[in-house]
């Protein structure tokens, strides 16, 4: 195949050797608008209705949104009547403003402003594409053209909203296509419009610089942004925002270097959804704040609704993959992760900084549980397995049972090719340590007799095969007088190595585990065993050990 390479020019890089922006920190969250039931709307096969509209409206009020782009009021009914919904039925709260759309035509603005009449705040968004390509193959325009197209609108936006000064109007122009415009006239034209509105510190206008098509890497639109920081007539009176488009993934990016760059406001879609590639992620961006101690104003304690709703929504899923919210990004499916995340949970401090290896957040924050933090396939080490068995099970397995018991998972999912849940662990476990043998504990005398030489002698009834036994021995306790009986019994050397045993959970106080690790004839074996009573527990642990030989 002959590469088609040269059919793409580099983009121009603006010169602006004294930029400023990579210099700074984001230490604070910026205005988010959601254009979710804008943008995104409009990159739908199926544009929602005024009913999934209405829900997802109800989402980013709940989730915090306090400016919405409802519509695109012009193009259909369906928008205009929703917006109508929303002002006639109440829908909008006090601290939350609507925004709506329009294209530079005069038709269309009349429109919009009938479909926001009786709101109490309301932000006009007038956009109009600047760049050479559109000027030249889509308006046939030069550039005085469009900036006339701009002007006569802007005019007539103020004009019809002076009409009307029961709301409490908003102006906001985006020079479309901006990040392929060229800064000179990208500046002339937002300045045309700002002389036309008159913004002031207490009534600001909103400029709205897109990057309608990502065209470069994220420094370049940092250092365009920067540069129409400097050069806006009065700033002051300016609410600088962006609005980047996805098309070289790098949106996200795109966004905070922006907001280093002098951007106050972002416009978005939550997880991205929008024309082509997506908007800038909003969940995406808010939650980076948050995992560097900034507080992004929206809340995200429930992102697996979020998710939810938004996918049913507008009929697309959510990676499993997609940073903060996608169904496997707390999970660990590799060995050396799920130790290092099970050692990590176990060194962090409750009150102190989040600290687990391989989790940027707790996945508590946005309402996840801890039991899907480990997975368990063929990748998996000891501590995968030993952490289900904790979490599901509550079952604490010391290291040599961990080493040992992963060995049999590893076999298991190698062989099966598919994922180990927690009840097939549970089941492998069962088989492993549990089930019955050739040795069986029936009973041991509660009562303690002394022996020969003044030790407590113990009797055990045993089964051994088919055979019941009745055994005694002396010993320092009885582990030691259980492991003497069955040494004698055997006519081998039995050794307790290794002894531990804690109560299985809270919930199931009840229940003691134990865990043994016995030397037969210099052989080590490990047992464990469930029991509501513990000496009963830590004796059978005995003869699971016994009966794996
Ligand atoms: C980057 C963005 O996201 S911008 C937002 C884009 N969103 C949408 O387009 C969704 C909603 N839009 C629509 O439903 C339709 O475009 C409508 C109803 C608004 C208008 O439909 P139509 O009148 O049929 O016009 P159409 O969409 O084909 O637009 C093309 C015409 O509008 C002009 N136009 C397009 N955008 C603008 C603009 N922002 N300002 C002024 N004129 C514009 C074009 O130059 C073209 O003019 P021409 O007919 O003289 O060649
Ligand atoms: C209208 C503008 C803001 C837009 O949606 C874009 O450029 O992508």
């Amino acid at each position: 195949m002959q590469s088609a390479v040269h059919k793409y020019p580099p983009q121009p890089v603006l010169a602006l050797p004294d930029r400023q922006w990579p210099n700074r920190q984001l230490t604070h969250p910026p205005i988010w608008c959601s254009s979710d039931l804008r943008d995104g709307n409009q990159a739908l096969a199926n544009p929602m209705n005024g009913h999934t509209k209405l829900r997802l409206f109800r989402l980013l009020v709940a989730m915090g949104f306090k400016e919405i782009e409802v519509a695109f009021p012009s193009a259909s009914q369906t928008d205009f009547d929703f917006v109508r919904q929303l002002i006639t039925e109440g829908e909008v709260p006090d601290d939350v403003t609507l925004m709506v759309i329009t294209q530079a035509r005069g038709e269309l603005i009349e429109r919009t402003f009938d479909a926001l009449q009786g709101a109490r705040r309301a932000i006009v968004h007038l956009y109009n594409p600047t760049a050479p390509l559109w000027r030249k193959v889509v308006y046939g325009k030069d550039k005085g053209g469009i900036l006339d197209l701009a002007v006569t609108a802007a005019q007539q936006i103020h004009q019809r909203a002076s009409r009307h000064p029961e709301t409490e109007w908003v102006f906001q122009y985006s020079p479309e296509t901006f990040s392929a415009t060229e800064p000179e006239f990208a500046r002339d034209i937002c300045n045309a419009v700002l002389d036309i509105w008159q913004p002031t510190p207490q009534h600001k206008a909103i400029i709205n610089l897109p990057a309608t098509v990502e065209l470069s890497s994220p420094n370049v639109y940092a250092d365009q942004i920067e540069w129409m920081h400097r050069h806006l007539h009065g700033r002051d009176s300016v609410v600088l925002s962006v609005h980047p488009h996805n098309d070289r993934g790098c949106a996200v990016a795109a966004a905070e270097l922006a907001q280093l760059a002098g951007a106050e406001r972002v416009e978005g879609c939550l997880f991205g959804n929008g024309e082509r590639t997506g908007n800038v992620d909003l969940v995406t961006l808010a939650m980076n704040l948050y995992s560097q101690g900034i507080d992004p104003g929206l809340d995200f304690s429930d992102i697996d609704h979020i998710r939810d709703t938004v996918s049913d929504c507008i009929q697309l899923l959510v990676h499993p993959r997609h940073p903060y919210a996608g169904e496997l990004v707390y999970t660990a499916f590799s060995g050396s992760h799920q130790d290092a995340i099970k050692k990590g949970f176990a060194a962090q401090d409750r009150e102190g900084p989040w600290a687990v290896p391989y989790l940027p957040i707790d996945p508590q924050d946005v309402g996840r549980s801890y039991e899907a933090v480990i997975r368990v396939n063929s990748q998996s080490g000891k501590g995968g397995s030993a952490w289900l068995l904790q979490e599901c099970h509550g079952l604490q397995l010391p290291r040599a049972w961990q080493v040992e018991f992963s060995q049999t998972v590893q076999q298991h999912s190698d062989h099966s090719g598919v994922e180990v849940d927690s009840h097939t662990l549970w089941q492998l476990f069962q088989q492993q340590y549990l089930s019955a043998g050739r040795f069986q504990l029936l009973g041991s005398s509660p009562a303690l007799l002394a022996g020969a030489a003044g030790e407590p002698l113990l009797q055990f009834q045993v089964q051994d095969g088919e055979q019941p036994l009745s055994l005694s021995a002396e010993g320092n306790g009885p582990l030691d007088a259980l492991v003497n009986a069955l040494s004698r019994h055997l006519d081998c050397t039995l050794d307790i190595l290794d002894f531990h045993e804690h109560a299985r959970s809270e919930g199931r106080a009840a229940d003691a585990v134990a865990f043994v690790a016995l030397s037969v004839d210099g052989q080590q074996r490990l047992g464990a065993s469930i029991h509501s009573d513990s000496l009963q527990a830590a004796l059978r642990a005995v003869f699971s050990a016994l009966n794996r030989c």
